[in-house]
């Protein structure tokens, strides 16, 4: 197992935010994190990360321990694309994504020849090459996603932690991520992505976690998760669920939504 989460119990000031949440992930699997809005999916996925630690609970990623690793280590371990990413300083494209190679340097050492190679083979794995020399301030909401997820890669980490890495793309730089994270898998990367289309989910994820007010309520494969009356006590929708006579994956049309005490219509 490379990512081991497990009983992780989370506040923020007075609020429980996670219960006992247990997620695994192996080397080759991509695993889905769904749920609903504010369900806690990004504040795991950050714990899972090292950015929060958790009250509860223990957190490893190949053995390390994620509280209480050193920086560099931890980088080499695991890389988070958040779901927007801060590019806020004067780099260009390709020095931004060449930051990811500190993690294998020293303290002191300037990139080389090989870190550069790394560096231009992610650009061109995400399909970003054409615009390395533009400033990252100047990027789009969906071109920073990609920048970021290049940034990821060339960390060359054990797992790879993805928040909603498709909420900013099109169609085909969607299929593009869904390609990628799928050949990262054959590649042997743990990969944990928090995704909200349930049939991009289904067709990226070997497994998915749904997570409900802080707790799992189902882990397993798309066909068992992605069911109609799991979906509705996690939405509050009435949905039909069915495979795809194209990819033969589950897709999900929700109905009509069910009006609960918090969720009038
Ligand atoms: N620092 C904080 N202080 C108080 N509450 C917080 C804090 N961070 C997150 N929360 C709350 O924790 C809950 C879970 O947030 P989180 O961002 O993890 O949800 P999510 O499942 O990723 O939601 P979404 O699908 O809307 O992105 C939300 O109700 C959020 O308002």
């Amino acid at each position: 197992m490379i990512v081991n989460a497990s009983n992780v119990g989370l506040r923020q000031g007075a609020t429980r935010i996670l219960h006992a949440v247990d997620v695994a992930a192996s080397a080759g699997e991509v695993v889905g994190i769904i749920g609903p809005n504010g369900a806690g999916k990004s504040t795991l996925l950050r714990a899972i990360a090292g950015v929060v630690i958790p009250d509860e609970g223990e957190i490893t990623i190949a053995g390390v321990d994620v509280a209480r690793a050193r920086p560099r280590l931890l980088a080499r371990q695991l890389a988070l694309v958040e779901q927007h990413p801060v590019m806020q300083f004067d780099f260009s494209v390709r020095d931004y994504v060449l930051l990811g190679r500190h993690a294998h340097l020293g303290r002191f050492q300037a990139e080389g020849a090989a870190d550069a190679a790394h560096a231009t083979a992610a650009l061109e794995k995400v399909g970003i090459s054409a615009f390395a020399s533009r400033n990252v301030t100047t990027l789009s909401g969906g071109e920073r996603q990609l920048v970021a997820i290049a940034r990821a890669l060339v960390q060359q980490p054990r797992a790879l932690l993805l928040d909603e890495p498709t909420s900013a793309l099109d169609l085909s730089h969607q299929l593009r991520v869904l390609e990628l994270v799928r050949d990262l898998a054959a590649e042997q990367l743990a990969v944990i992505v928090v995704v909200h289309d349930l049939d991009l989910a289904a067709r990226m994820c070997d497994r998915l976690v749904l997570l409900v007010d802080g707790r799992v309520s189902a882990d397993g494969p798309p066909e068992k998760v992605l069911d109609a009356d799991l979906l509705r006590d996690a939405y509050h929708v009435h949905s039909v669920v069915r495979p795809s006579p194209d990819t033969g994956a589950q897709t999900v049309t929700a109905l009509r939504h069910i009006p609960t005490p918090n969720n009038k219509s």
